[in-house]
């Protein structure tokens, strides 16, 4: 099943920057730990904004939740899921 998530980051301003490096050090692993596993499958940037939109490609609603919440920056994020469906008139025979 594919979901549309659209993820906005707000690190408390009084947060230091070495515990904020640490834990964007740890979601960058983690997310390209799940890009390689292609449960991830596409991550962009929202121009000007410290958000991105993304991708899952995950089994049900249960593992995207499970696949999120371990996100080391979910404490600090507001997100916004979307289920997906394949267009008919999409070309990509892939799409789901
Ligand atoms: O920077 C972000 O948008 C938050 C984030 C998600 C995966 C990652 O590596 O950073």
């Amino acid at each position: 099943m594919l979901f549309k998530v659209e993820m906005k980051v707000n690190l408390p301003h009084d947060m230091p920057a070495e515990v904020a490096a640490e834990i964007k050090a740890r979601e960058k692993a983690y997310a390209q730990e799940l890009q390689t596993q292609g449960k991830w499958r596409h991550l962009w940037r929202v121009a000007g904004s410290y958000a991105n939109v993304s991708i899952f490609d995950v089994a049900d609603n249960a593992e995207l939740q499970d696949l999120i919440s371990n996100l080391p920056l979910f404490p600090y994020m507001d997100i916004q899921v979307a289920p997906l469906c394949r267009h008919p008139s999409s070309i990509h025979q892939d799409d789901r």
